[in-house]
């Protein structure tokens, strides 16, 4: 629709509401454009947004309509500049208000979502929900705190503090408590932003002037989701600002979200203040990943994929060899398989383990485990309860044989060293040996259950 025809579209409903009305509401409005059937408006403030919808919105959707537009939803966004008309007092949240005949709001629901999450500047990802969350001894907690704020209700722990290192999945689960939320009360004003953005906000704030608007939209929402805290260390005045909007809200019992790399207490140059607030509440670690909850990620994921490359095969222990692997974090191991998917969709062969370490030569080099063969050969004599002199030494019996060989097999999978060298840090042995030894151990996985469980233990003890 051009400028041109909302400039027709304008005179109409001058028509049907009157000149006063027309003035202080619909003339303020400017229009942006037509985005999937979402009509976007620019409006001086969030208030006028809200009154325009909840007053005219069936009116001007009639008119859409009228002009032959297929227009479903209104959406208002406060324009960066703007200024304010008379009849606005009241400060609302943030940014826009989105508005829809009632039918058209009940048969969309999730595309109402999407356009909420335009409400508050950093938006949902779709992926980041609880359903997708794959929950193991290192998350579970952070979990559960999760789950039970995202439930609502009386304000128990205030703030809830997520943290934990790179690609653990906190925004993972801020995302899916906003989702919650949003799903159990649409009404909700669930700010959620990153302290970048919060930083960002309050020195363009302070830039224009807008302190008291600022402060008004901080504290006038329901629960205030604050990622990578972290972020504001050092930042004096933003800091400042943040003590106090955190304070307000804490006051009135909203409930405030947080997360950051590291316990609040150990975030360098944040204030103490700051520190002590935040841990007044519920403070949880996301632990670093530990194997059976990788594997639990890498086969949520695969049932993802299998929507995308149906029929695409992948051989048996490629995800066990991932997640024994690639230890980093969350993010690179999706990446990885990502890259896996798509790489052997293309060639169209399975994924098996020469694909793999040929398609993934450089993740497998960036996150070679740091496990030794020393670490390796103390673990499996601890585990079999023999001595190391008689693991490395040149006894033959079984119970000494055998030990060496899943030792050998720990070596040739989660260390670098190639066959050779395996066998001279066994007492000098022969690559042979070693060849043979490895194979022995892949063949009593397959066939022997406790051998696949010793294996498994094994490498989740060296994980650690
Ligand atoms: N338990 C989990 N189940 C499923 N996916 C997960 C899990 N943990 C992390 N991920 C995925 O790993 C990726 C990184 O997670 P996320 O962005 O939440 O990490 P983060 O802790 O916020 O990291 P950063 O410190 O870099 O901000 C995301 O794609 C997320 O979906």
């Amino acid at each position: 629709m051009t400028e041109d025809q909302w400039g027709k579209l304008r005179q109409r409903l001058l028509k049907t509401v009157g000149q006063n009305n027309y003035t202080t509401w619909i003339e303020p409005l400017v229009f942006v454009g037509i985005n999937d059937e979402v009509a976007v408006f620019h409006v001086p403030t969030n208030f006028t947004g809200n009154y325009v919808g909840q007053n005219f919105s069936d009116l001007i959707l009639y008119e859409f309509k009228a002009a032959g537009l297929d227009v479903k939803r209104l959406l208002f966004k406060v324009a960066a500049k703007g200024t304010e008309p008379r009849a606005s007092r009241k400060a609302e949240p943030v940014a826009a208000a989105e508005h829809a005949g009632k039918r058209v709001m009940r048969a969309q629901p999730a595309r109402g979502d999407d356009a909420m999450a335009d409400l508050y500047t950093a938006p949902l990802d779709p992926r980041f929900s609880f359903d997708t969350f794959v929950v193991g001894k290192p998350n579970e907690l952070a979990h559960a705190a999760a789950r039970r704020v995202s439930e609502g209700g009386p304000v128990t722990f205030n703030p809830l503090v997520l943290y934990g290192g790179v690609g653990l999945g906190k925004t993972h689960l801020m995302h899916a408590i906003a989702r919650e939320m949003r799903e159990r009360d649409p009404n909700a004003n669930i700010l959620y932003l990153s302290a970048e953005q919060f930083m960002y906000r309050f020195v363009q704030a302070l830039r224009e002037k807008k302190m008291l608007d600022f402060k008004q939209m901080f504290r006038s929402v329901d629960v205030l989701m604050v990622d990578d805290v972290q972020f504001i260390a050092g930042k004096d005045s933003t800091q400042e600002e943040f003590f106090h909007t955190f304070n307000a809200l804490v006051d009135q019992h909203k409930q405030i979200i947080i997360s950051a790399d590291r316990a609040p207490g150990e975030i360098k140059d944040l204030e103490e203040r700051v520190q002590s607030r935040l841990q007044c509440g519920l403070v949880v670690d996301l632990h670093p990943t530990d194997y059976e909850l990788r594997l639990g990620i890498l086969q949520s994921k695969v049932q993802q994929y299998r929507g995308t490359y149906p029929g695409l095969q992948i051989a048996d222990g490629i995800l066990e060899f991932l997640a024994a692997r690639i230890t980093t974090n969350v993010r690179v191991l999706e990446g990885a398989l990502t890259r896996l998917f798509a790489f052997a969709s293309l060639v169209g062969r399975e994924i098996d383990m020469e694909l793999t370490t040929d398609c993934l030569a450089d993740v497998l080099r960036a996150s070679e485990r740091k496990v030794t063969v020393e670490e390796i050969q103390r673990k499996v004599s601890e585990y079999y309860t023999i001595r190391l002199s008689d693991m490395i030494g040149p006894k033959r019996l079984r119970s000494y044989a055998r030990p060496r060989q899943v030792a050998m097999y720990l070596c040739k999978q989660l260390t670098s060293r190639s066959l050779p060298e395996i066998g001279r840090r066994f007492g000098g042995r022969d690559h042979t040996t070693v060849m043979h030894g490895v194979r022995r151990i892949e063949e009593l996985r397959e066939s022997d259950s406790q051998m696949a469980e010793d294996i498994e233990n094994l490498r989740r003890q060296l994980d650690e």
